[in-house]
């Protein structure tokens, strides 16, 4: 149970379209429910929060003529109000997205309990500057782009329903660009940038023991800086190179 008066640990994973941001969180998950208080720990996708599309978007996007990787095919409004929520304590539901028909369901929502550490993930989740204020963690999952190609083909085909053609179309024209131009400039907003991803044990396993610190109360909300009315992380931003476990030179 969350502790009365006590918010969320809300911690947002950026990166790149299969750069490992979900596998990141998993990992996460898993080590930190291994604590002995074992704390509630829940995982949210911003891909929840896409936006239902009409019939004729729909077709437009089944012929690869819309940009999913815009801010605007998200509903971002809808996704603030979320988070507001859980730092609030409160229950919400958030709608099951799927990817081979680019609708909501109209029958699932996802109930999301009031937990100690909420993960939210996704290209855009530290793009919008009220977003990044409700995150007491922020990370940015660096992988290289030809491995993020590589895996985006596979998965896309195998669970998206995909085409290689559509695939490769698709990222050309939407994903690459709208990389650089929205997610890639975030990157400067992360506390902790993770090469490779899910890969890099040295830097997740820090991240982990930071969190559980925080759990288990052994780092206090009077010994961080930069506090926004919950627990935060030191407002000194770190970097855990791909060469040096101990860190930690600030981010370009
Ligand atoms: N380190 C890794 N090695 C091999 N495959 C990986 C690795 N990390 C992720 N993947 C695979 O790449 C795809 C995208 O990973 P995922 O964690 O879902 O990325 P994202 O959430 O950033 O889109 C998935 O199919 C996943 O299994
Ligand atoms: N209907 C949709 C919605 C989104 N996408 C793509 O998903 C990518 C984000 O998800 P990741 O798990 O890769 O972070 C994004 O790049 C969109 O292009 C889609 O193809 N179809």
């Amino acid at each position: 149970m969350q502790e009365e008066g006590r918010r969320p640990f809300v911690i947002g994973v950026a990166g790149g379209t299969a750069s490992g941001k979900t596998s990141v969180c998993r990992k996460i998950m898993e080590a930190v429910c291994q604590e002995g208080v074992n704390p509630k720990v829940v995982m949210i996708s911003q891909d929840s929060f896409y936006r239902d599309l009409s019939q004729e978007q729909r077709e437009r996007a089944s012929r690869n003529q819309y940009n999913f990787d815009h801010p605007d095919a998200l509903d971002i409004d809808l996704l603030k109000k979320t988070l507001r929520e859980i730092v609030a304590g409160r229950t919400v539901d958030i709608p099951v997205y799927d990817f081979k028909t680019h609708t909501r369901s109209k029958t699932e929502r996802r109930v999301i309990q009031p937990s100690e550490v909420i993960l939210v993930e996704g290209i855009l989740i530290l793009y919008d500057p009220e977003i990044r204020e409700m995150l007491q963690m922020k990370l940015f999952v660096d992988t290289d782009s030809d491995t993020r190609l590589a895996r985006r083909v596979l998965r896309d085909i195998q669970e998206r329903g995909r085409t290689l053609e559509s695939v490769l179309d698709q990222y050309t024209v939407f994903v690459k660009p709208a990389f650089e131009e929205f997610t890639l400039p975030t990157k400067k907003y992360a506390d902790v940038i993770i090469p490779r991803g899910a890969e890099n044990d040295v830097a997740i396993n820090l991240i982990i023991q930071h969190i559980k610190d925080i759990i288990s109360g052994k780092l206090k909300l009077e010994d961080m800086t930069g506090s926004r009315g919950g627990l935060s992380f030191p407002a000194r931003k770190r970097h855990v190179s791909e060469s040096s476990a101990i860190p930690l030179a600030r981010p370009h």
